[in-house]
């Protein structure tokens, strides 16, 4: 596979030595619940080693080419892939750890590959995603693509 090899993450439910109810005695701010996403009891270690208290699958679907590698580098490392356009075979992922307002938030951003013969590859990786479409604003069809092409409606 390219540079873009699909790896398989493993499980992160490693437990840290920390508890919540330890942090709550310190007065540190403790996730419960929001918006229908129910936070761990206690924080988790990710494959990267940081610890976080929540945790969302992303998924970047859009056409060969409009930049959902690039974008993922970008936010990740920080970089920007220039030259040759190496095309993802398969699929990829990448975790990011944010803390936002204290909570700990790990993002696993899942870069599918935009080529239509992957497509029942890709589709495999959909559930409990959230997707974000990425596409070339030159090209009307490609910003149709999840309802066009993958017949995802929005919601
Ligand atoms: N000018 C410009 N070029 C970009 C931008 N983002 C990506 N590119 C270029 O577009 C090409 C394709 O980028 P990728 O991120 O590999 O595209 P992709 O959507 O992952 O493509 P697939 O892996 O085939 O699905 C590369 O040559 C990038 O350098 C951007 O914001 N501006």
């Amino acid at each position: 596979m390219s540079r873009k090899k699909a790896v398989k993450g493993k499980g992160s439910s490693n437990t840290p030595n920390s508890s919540p109810s330890s942090d709550k005695e310190k007065g540190k701010k403790v996730p419960t619940q929001s918006n229908g996403v129910v936070h761990p009891s206690r924080p988790s270690l990710s494959n990267s080693g940081e610890f976080y208290d929540i945790a969302f699958k992303v998924m970047l679907v859009g056409d060969s080419g409009v930049g959902k590698t690039c974008l993922l580098v970008r936010f990740k490392d920080g970089a920007f892939l220039a030259g040759s356009f190496i095309s993802t075979v398969g699929i990829d992922f990448r975790n990011k750890v944010l803390n936002i307002d204290g909570v700990r938030v790990k993002l696993q951003i899942w870069d599918t590959a935009g080529q239509e013969r992957f497509r029942s590859v890709t589709h495999a990786y959909y559930r409990d995603a959230h997707v974000d479409n990425v596409y070339d604003m030159k090209n009307e069809r490609e910003f149709q693509f999840l309802d066009i092409v993958l017949n995802i409606k929005p919601c």
